[in-house]
């Protein structure tokens, strides 16, 4: 990435950065966790009592056996789902006890998503989609299209605002999905194999984008089977049946 680029990413990052919580409190303190489901008049437990602590800047790459919880892991730290017991602190916050409209809230304004699939609306531009991630937060339309302009260059996409999705590579497209993501300024970077959908070649691009990301100061955490990004995590957990082991 070029030295242009990856000043705007600092840039547009540093408020993440620097907002809110001490560098000493976990971003995020799960105690205890489980969830359990019902599948077909059985139980599954597919978290069994985690313990984990994530702090700020780290990034934190998640493998595992099928089946083993990685995305039931993931969903806790979303705020898309609650456990079935324990707790799930974020910034000191603990995100189980609250409501839907306020979990609501707490993923629009403080998480970041990227997917394996993009997620990207067909007939938007790349600048409209990444604008839409911000519809929430309810800004004015001015703040919204500098913050939407702002992190499509910081992924190194400015000259390609106007591109529908169609139009651009699988490449272009996950770092649209990362801009969307990125201009929410979260205080995390969740996302779910999103390398898995990419040719080798564009893979090491958007491996090298998230390391930039992360050495740019944002906290991500990652579910991803590459090897490759597996070895430039800062932190590599293994999960299976349930339960988080650390790896190295
Ligand atoms: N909504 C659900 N309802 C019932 N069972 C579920 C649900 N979601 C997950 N499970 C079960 O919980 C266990 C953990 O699933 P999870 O999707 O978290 O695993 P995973 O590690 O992400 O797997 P994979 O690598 O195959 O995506 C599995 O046994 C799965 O069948």
């Amino acid at each position: 990435m070029s030295e242009a680029i990856m000043n705007k990413t600092g840039e547009h990052l540093q408020a993440t950065a620097d907002q809110g919580s001490s560098k000493r409190e976990p971003l995020y303190r799960l105690s205890q966790v489980e969830k359990t489901y019902q599948q077909k008049g059985r139980t599954v437990k597919a978290l069994r009592g985690v313990d984990l602590e994530i702090m700020p800047g780290e990034l934190v790459v998640i493998q595992g056996t099928t089946g083993g919880g990685k995305s039931t892991l993931l969903q806790m730290l979303g705020a898309l789902d609650r456990p079935t017991a324990g707790s799930v602190h974020l910034a000191g916050r603990d995100i189980t006890i609250l409501g839907d409209r306020a979990l609501a809230d707490l993923r629009a304004h403080d998480i970041g998503f990227v997917f394996q699939h993009y997620n990207l609306i067909p007939t938007l531009s790349a600048l409209e989609n990444v604008e839409m991630g911000l519809a929430p937060l309810r800004l004015a339309p001015s703040e919204r299209l500098a913050r939407a302009s702002a992190a499509l260059a910081s992924v190194g996409l400015a000259e390609r605002r106007t591109h529908l999705p169609g139009e651009l590579s699988g490449g272009q497209q996950q770092r649209v999905a990362i801009a969307r993501a990125l201009a929410k300024k979260p205080r995390v970077l969740l996302a779910d194999e999103p390398t898995g959908n990419l040719d080798e070649a564009t893979r090491d691009e958007i491996r090298g984008l998230f390391e930039e990301l992360w050495r740019a100061g944002l906290s991500i955490v990652m579910v991803s089977p590459d090897s490759a990004v597996a070895r430039r995590a800062g932190r590599l957990l293994r999960i299976s049946k349930g339960t988080v082991t650390e790896v190295g």
